[in-house]
């Protein structure tokens, strides 16, 4: 179903590649796991599965499907039929559960009849029927995984990727997850998930792949998360492991790993040995030291006993038999009462040791005190928090002073959505750093590839249509400083200008406006059309006034689009009539208001604040300023425009819609990416369709 063919895949031309001739299958049902050290490739494999990013040689396909020739337009229907679950869960902060999964089902262009049933039926499945009306910011990481997968599934996609789904979450949290995508694989979807978790990996036994500096070296029917000793994937592991860092694991990986496992398998390959550091003549890394010194103060037994026939070596040399991890590592997570699992399968044990009150972050000692009368200042609280989790971390840190997983502590279960998770948007790549460097050339790529033509799907930062966010009583400004000086804020080079008209797209005769689903690609190579289709014919260019007034048509679409989700097709009513904009589905019917009922508070810490900007101060209804604020005439009152200084320094550009809190750049960045990986770019190219119809 799945095949990779000696796929290459670099991110930069001189660079190491993220991939190295990978050759594997996944056939339909599988449950697979992908393992390997960080950066060895996982998520670079799993998203050209979604077709982000090509092989520089090689091929993938999919249902016979060659995805390097496929249409960039087909691009959007082909990932509708992928469901996709990120660890940093990815919900649209501005969406409450329900909507959050209904959205992948209104951008096929289901009805609202359908939409209500599968969605309840999903959500009951998922067992978040009573928490459809809560926004992610209103409910733990686990029930926001559970949404997320909730989204993923519901339109039944063939495929279920999963880029470490449990990697933020406490274990109780992670056995729900599994279990639901068990239950997804029992149904005949094939669920790829890339993860850390030893546990789960060892308890489940399914099908292992393993990379390893972006080469496959294990592919096993039913495996354990460390190869066996003595296979061929332990001997390629130990002769390419000399070098590296200790990964984070599951803190529950560690207990197990104390406890014993046996030695019945081989050091993970994310485990250095010193010895085979100084065998290939390199510096010992730290972590193997620790290892070493741990191993000698324990007078572990595999120091003293020697090699035997189930502990050695291939090469006979004496092996390690205690895990490596559970010995240098350097921080004991300790699991809070509530959040410890209830139930424990036969091989988890419970995690050890109590919860120390010495270790909890101390809001006071940091100097935070709650602002009289007003309540919490949110800007401040975050501040004061991310401070309290220094000096927590601090303080949880071994005698080296390291903490590695700081954020599995209680205190990011404690304070759910005021701490930046590691691994998401908000928690940015180290300055300079090759993920930096990374993660600004994929941006650029994503913008590239979605085409200057197309505007931003959605911004959280302009007005949001009814059905999309809760009543707010009165706008609130993310931070003080936010609302006086936002200007020269860093855009995170996320933003930029609406497209002028002339820049549309060309002609795509014959478009498919009816979703696809994937067995619809299952003929082979049948988008090898692409090479020898008929090219568009290029549109001539609309003589200058035309363009000044499409422009502005483009601007009042653009937002028109925002608030109808759906293509619909013939008998729509026009786009630019005078109506208050309201969603529709693909018949033209109004989408159910959701948000009847919904808090009315504005939450500390809620990344969508209602621009006030774009909220008329004398208007008589503030409680209706969000949805006053999302006709399309309102939305240029509610983007910022950068001056012309700023634009010659090369730091911005002109009329561009800036986020305006690091809390919206981050939404900002994932909605984007989790609109584009649910195919939502169909929608911004149906909308450049129509305009060009109407020319
Ligand atoms: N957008 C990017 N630009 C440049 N290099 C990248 C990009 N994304 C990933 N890489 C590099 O490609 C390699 C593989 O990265 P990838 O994210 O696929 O690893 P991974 O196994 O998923 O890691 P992790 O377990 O930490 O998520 C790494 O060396 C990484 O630095």
């Amino acid at each position: 179903m799945i095949r990779f063919e000696h796929v290459t895949r670099r991110y930069e031309p001189d660079g190491r590649p993220a991939l190295d001739d990978v050759t594997v299958e996944f056939n339909r049902g599988d449950f697979v796991f992908l393992i390997g050290a960080s950066g060895s490739g996982k998520s670079t494999l799993l998203r050209m599965i979604l077709r982000e990013g090509l092989p520089q040689r090689g091929k993938v396909t999919v249902a016979g499907q060659n995805l390097g020739l496929m249409l960039e337009r087909r691009v959007p229907d082909y990932r509708r039929s992928i469901g996709m679950v990120f660890q940093d869960f990815r919900l649209l902060p501005d969406k409450t559960v329900f909507d959050n999964v209904a959205f992948a089902m209104r951008v096929i262009g289901a009805r609202r009849t359908q939409i209500r049933e599968r969605v309840t039926e999903v959500l009951e499945r998922v067992g978040l029927e009573d928490l459809a009306r809560r926004y992610p910011h209103e409910i733990s990481g686990g029930e926001q995984q559970r949404a997320a997968i909730a989204r993923a599934i519901v339109n039944e996609p063939a495929i279920v990727l999963a880029d470490e789904p449990t990697g933020n979450l406490d274990p109780r949290a992670s056995d729900e997850v599994m279990k639901i995508l068990r239950w997804i694989n029992a149904s005949g979807t094939t669920v790829i998930m890339a993860t850390h978790d030893r546990v789960i990996v060892d308890r489940m036994r399914r099908r292992v792949v393993q990379l390893h500096d972006g080469a496959l070296v294990r592919d096993d029917e039913r495996g354990t998360y460390d190869p066996p000793r003595g296979s061929q994937a332990w001997t390629v592991l130990r002769e390419r492991e000399s070098s590296g860092a200790l990964r984070v694991q599951d803190p529950r990986a560690h207990d197990l790993g104390e406890q014993g496992d046996g030695g019945a398998t081989a050091p993970g390959p994310e485990a250095p040995t010193a010895d085979a550091a100084r065998a290939a003549g390199r510096d010992v890394p730290v972590a193997a030291e620790a290892v070493e010194h741990a191993a000698r103060a324990q007078g572990s037994a595999s120091a003293e006993e020697g090699p035997t026939a189930e502990h050695s070596a291939p090469d006979g040399t004496a092996a390690d038999t205690a895990s490596p991890q559970s010995l240098a590592e350097p921080v004991r997570v300790r699991w809070p009462e509530h959040l410890r699992p209830q139930q424990h399968g036969p091989d988890v044990p419970e995690p050890v040791g109590g919860f120390d009150g010495s270790e909890m972050p101390n809001l006071a000692r940091d100097g935070y005190t709650e602002p009289e009368g007003e309540g919490a200042d949110p800007e401040r609280l975050r501040d004061a928090l991310r401070q309290a989790v220094s000096s927590h971390v601090q303080m949880s840190a071994g005698p080296d002073g390291v903490a590695e997983h700081p954020h599995e502590s209680w205190f990011t279960h404690a304070a759910p959505g005021l701490v930046d998770r590691p691994g998401s948007a908000a928690t940015p790549a180290a300055p300079g750093s090759a993920k930096a460097r990374g993660d600004e050339i994929e941006d650029e790529r994503l913008r590239t590839q979605s085409g200057d033509d197309e505007p931003p799907v959605h911004d959280p930062d302009l007005p949001l249509t009814r059905g999309q966010g809760p009543r707010r009583r009165a706008p609130v400004p993310a931070s003080p400083a936010e609302a006086e000086a936002p200007a020269d804020r860093d855009d995170g080079g996320l933003a930029r200008p609406l497209p002028a008209v002339t820049a549309a797209t060309p002609a795509e005769p014959g478009a498919a406006d009816v979703p696809e689903v994937l067995e619809d690609l299952a003929e082979p190579d049948r988008e090898s059309e692409s090479s020898d289709a008929p090219q568009p014919e290029p549109q001539p260019e609309p003589p200058p006034e035309q363009v000044r007034e499409l422009d502005s048509e483009a601007e009042s679409e653009h937002s028109s689009a925002r608030s109808a989700p759906l293509e619909a097709e013939e008998g729509e009513p026009p786009i630019l009539d005078d109506r208050p904009p309201r969603p529709v589905d693909v018949d033209g019917e109004e989408v159910e208001d959701l948000t009847e009922g919904a808090p009315t508070q504005v939450h500390p810490g809620a990344p969508d604040s209602v621009d006030p900007d774009s909220v008329d101060p004398d208007s008589p209804d503030q409680d209706s300023a969000g949805e006053s604020a999302a006709s399309g005439r309102s939305a240029s009152s509610s983007v910022e425009t950068v001056d012309a200084d700023s634009v010659e320094a090369g730091e911005a550009s002109p009329q561009v819609p800036r986020p305006r809190s690091s809390a919206s750049q981050s939404t900002y960045a994932d909605t984007r990416r989790t609109a584009e990986q649910l195919g939502v770019t169909g929608e911004r190219r149906s909308f450049w369709r129509r305009l060009r119809r109407r020319r």
